[in-house]
């Protein structure tokens, strides 16, 4: 008999004799299980009755691995809402217990990946390998495992890092109506974490999905994806998958906080969040409160924001910074949701249609703007123009209305009126182009050395590509502490300044020639 044929043989004979050994001692035991049935069927909802023991927010099974969260738990009857189609289901069908609570696989293998509220994948990929399961619901962490914002979260965007800077673990607010531009500062912020060590989760919230997949075609296209999950439940999902979607992104991210990595997410957005909760509280019968919204609407949105924050180093000092985002109806941000929103977050960014529709983009109202952590994180450098520059955008959005009536204006408000313009010129911004610090940073000081204000408004923008272009000569020691944490002495200002004069010199308006004198010849 040949070697390779004796092992299998001995192989086989182990095998064997474990089967025998299982069947001598395999005593079968009765199991019981609870089954109900669904009572009632709509959309979204389902009743059931016969599931004594069923616990709140417990996973129920129906047919075919079809899942429902018990969601009205009563005597007798147990309000469900669905995580699949309602046409899938019947009344009568069998429905069980499955012990446990809604939960989703978490790790590293969900980078570059989408994925819908329950962990599958929607990109056409294998499903991706998890390291941990977590549930989708989980307390805020204590208060004293809370460390203050210290840290810099770089929009790239120059209005928001200068005037509304964002600190790492901040919830800061997007908010306005529909198409000013909400989802583009939410992707420009994404795009601009590239080699920042930032792990970033999109979580789509009753999108379109044409809007969804242009805003992954981006992130896919500035390679933004290696460092992105996305989650996704569409508009036309069962409610019950949109209203648990923003709470499995919360858990993804905050898998990777828990890992010591700065995270962050953004919630595209609450308002379709609120109206799903809306929906299936009302098909429950739940008492409908101010604008129809249940009582309890304000307690969903911030016991889920309040798991954003910066941990304290004994737990890794990871952090979980918020975007979410609000549409308002009309520019009412005194609505009951965009109020909510207001109040649990850290600050919040207006964005104006009148602005957007005279193409001032990103369309950012800085005087119904603001953050109220992120300027103690903001780096010295920024530090030391942008409160100037605040100061002196405010005074020109005032002047400004005046100016309009055509009344006669004293030089010193023409001049006002003349730096706020290129303050807003310059705080333009293309979408997708994110700026790095130290461009953005030699721009302002630029505008408050008062350089720009000579220059046409037309010619605004080239004259800032011409000082971007010039920075390559900025000496590296200069340059270095313009991201550092050191601040600018007044060399390097003066070095900064006579920089940016010479590369804005050929955009001055030429002086008039002299005028002719008749002994001139
Ligand atoms: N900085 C920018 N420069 C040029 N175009 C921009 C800029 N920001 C946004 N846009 C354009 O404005 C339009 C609306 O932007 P976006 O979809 O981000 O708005 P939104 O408020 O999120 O819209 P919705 O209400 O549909 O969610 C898009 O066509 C986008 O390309």
């Amino acid at each position: 008999m040949s070697e390779p044929v004796g092992v299998l043989l001995t192989a086989l004979d182990s095998v064997f004799d474990e089967l025998t050994h299982a069947c001598a001692t395999y005593s079968p035991s009765l199991v019981p299980e609870e089954i109900g049935i669904i009572t009632s069927l709509s959309t979204g909802i389902a009743t059931i009755s016969g599931l004594p023991n069923l616990g709140n927010e417990e996973l129920v099974s129906f047919k075919d691995d079809r899942l429902g969260l018990a969601f009205n738990v009563d005597e007798g009857e147990v309000g469900l809402i669905l995580l699949c189609d309602y046409q899938d289901l019947h009344v009568g069908d069998e429905v069980r217990r499955t012990g446990r609570v809604m939960d989703i696989g978490v790790g590293n293998g969900l980078l570059g990946r989408v994925l819908d509220p329950l962990g599958r994948p929607i990109d056409g990929k294998p499903p991706p390998l998890t390291e941990h399961r977590l549930p989708v619901e989980r307390p805020a962490p204590a208060i004293m495992d809370r460390a203050p914002v210290s840290v810099p979260l770089q929009t790239g965007l120059k209005v928001v890092d200068a005037m509304i800077p964002i600190g790492r673990g901040q919830r800061e607010l997007i908010l306005g109506d529909r198409q000013t531009g909400k989802t583009a500062i939410a992707t420009d912020t994404i795009l601009n974490q590239r080699g920042q060590n930032v792990v970033c989760v999109y979580c789509a919230i009753g999108q379109r999905a044409s809007s969804v997949a242009k805003v992954i075609a981006n992130l896919e296209e500035k390679g933004a994806m290696e460092y992105t999950v996305v989650v996704v439940a569409e508009g036309n999902n069962a409610p019950g998958l949109v209203y648990i979607t923003p709470y499995a992104a919360t858990s993804i991210a905050e898998y990777f906080m828990e890992q010591g990595r700065d995270v962050l997410i953004v919630y595209d957005d609450l308002t379709q969040h609120a109206q799903a909760y809306r929906e299936l509280s009302l098909l429950l019968r739940r008492p409908p409160g101010r604008e129809a919204y249940p009582g309890d609407i304000f307690y969903i949105h911030s016991r889920m924001l309040e798991r954003s924050t910066h941990l304290i180093k004994d737990l890794g000092g990871g952090s979980l910074t918020a975007l979410p985002i609000i549409e308002t109806d009309a520019q009412d941000i005194s609505a009951y949701i965009p109020t909510n929103l207001i109040s649990i977050t850290d600050g919040q960014i207006y964005l104006s249609p009148t602005l957007f529709e005279l193409g001032v983009l990103p369309a950012v109202d800085v005087a119904l703007s603001v953050s109220r952590v992120g300027s103690q994180a903001q780096k010295p450098a920024y530090r030391a123009v942008a409160g100037d520059l605040k100061l002196a955008y405010s005074q020109f959005e005032e002047l400004e209305t005046f100016a309009k009536f055509g009344t006669h204006l004293d030089d010193a408000t023409r001049k006002t009126i003349d730096h706020g313009q290129r303050i807003r010129a310059c705080l333009k911004q293309p979408q997708s182009q994110p700026l790095p610090v130290a461009q953005q940073i030699v721009v302002l000081i630029a505008l408050q050395a008062g350089l720009f204000d000579q220059v046409p408004l037309d010619k605004v923008a080239d004259g800032e590509g011409a000082l971007q272009k010039a920075l390559k000569t900025l000496p590296k020691d200069v340059a270095g502490r313009l991201t550092s944490e050191d601040k600018l002495s007044d060399e390097d200002r003066k070095t900064i300044v006579a920089l940016a004069k010479g590369a804005l010199a050929g955009f001055q308006p030429k002086p008039d020639p002299a005028p002719a004198t008749k002994d001139a010849k």
